[in-house]
């Protein structure tokens, strides 16, 4: 197990290129996935690439799609420097482990029910819907989060464990593309306003210091024409090593 473990997390050191593949047809529910689709996604049972869950499904609503075809692959010139800035998108997989080169097979030999928590729900809409963009330096990210019916906290809104959640998630994935693995130390968030059930959002993320093992990262989160801030976080990670994760 242990050693399973070392090599996984010696295969995150050469994570998957950051892969830019075209959207797939959408999905419907799975209590009536028409046959074609079946027969689309009959090879990935047999295939050791994972499902990406950051690629398009039936359940993304025109916000999402909208600004999904913006970022993808997109170059933006910023600043009083004109300095250019191109979104990758990051793949996102149900399990951590899946990023490593033969993560899929592994997946099913360590803890084989266990799940990403953003990514455990089976039914397309209804919780998480989120895709990842990473700038070249790796300096920023930007997520687009749907916000699904079950993340309910206050009536109609989005509940402040599900955006810790997605902040968490989000600064996460941008600390771990620049020095996995890492852990989560330490994250303060200030709610400003709330994010109503079902709405697109933007949570953007960005490198501010490194210092040894600790990466200090801020985030915000606000409506996707920018007008409105839901909240600010900032979170600090510290790259740790393969026996502190094994130790737990
Ligand atoms: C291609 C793309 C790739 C993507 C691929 C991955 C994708 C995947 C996606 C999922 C993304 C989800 C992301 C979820 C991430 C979690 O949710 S992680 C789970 C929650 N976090 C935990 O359980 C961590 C629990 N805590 C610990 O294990 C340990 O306390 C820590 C944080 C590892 C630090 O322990 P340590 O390694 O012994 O280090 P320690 O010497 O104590 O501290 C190191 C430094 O950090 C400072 N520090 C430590 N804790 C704190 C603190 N709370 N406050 C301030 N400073 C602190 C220390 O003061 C020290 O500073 P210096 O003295 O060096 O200046």
């Amino acid at each position: 197990m242990a050693r399973n473990l070392a090599r996984i997390l010696r295969g995150c050191g050469s994570l998957v290129p950051f892969m830019k593949t075209p959207a797939r047809p959408p999905r419907s529910s799975s209590s009536s996935i028409p046959v074609r689709t079946l027969v689309e996604m009959l090879p990935s049972l047999f295939s050791s690439k994972p499902r990406d869950f950051s690629l398009p499904n039936s359940s993304w609503g025109e916000e999402m799609m909208r600004l999904y075809e913006h970022y993808n692959g997109h170059t933006e010139t910023e600043g009083e420097e004109n300095q250019e800035r191109k979104w990758n998108r990051l793949p996102s997989y149900n399990r951590s482990l899946k990023y490593a080169a033969g993560g899929v097979y592994l997946s099913k030999l360590i803890q084989s029910k266990a799940r990403l928590f953003t990514r455990n729900i089976r039914d397309p809409g209804a919780a998480f819907e989120y895709v990842l963009f990473i700038d070249k330096e790796k300096e920023k990210c930007v997520c687009i989060f749907q916000a699904g019916h079950l993340l309910e906290g206050p009536p109609g809104h989005v509940h402040g464990g599900a955006i810790a959640t997605m902040i968490d998630t989000v600064t996460g994935t941008h600390a771990s593309a620049i020095s996995a693995p890492v852990l989560t130390a330490n994250l303060n968030i200030d709610y400003r306003s709330p994010i109503p059930l079902g709405s697109t959002v933007l949570i953007e993320s960005t490198l501010e210091k490194t210092e040894g093992r600790k990466l200090f990262i801020s985030c915000k989160v606000t409506s996707t024409d920018g007008s409105k801030r839901h909240t600010d976080a900032t979170a600090l990670f510290v790259s740790v090593s393969i026996g502190h994760l094994l130790k737990g």
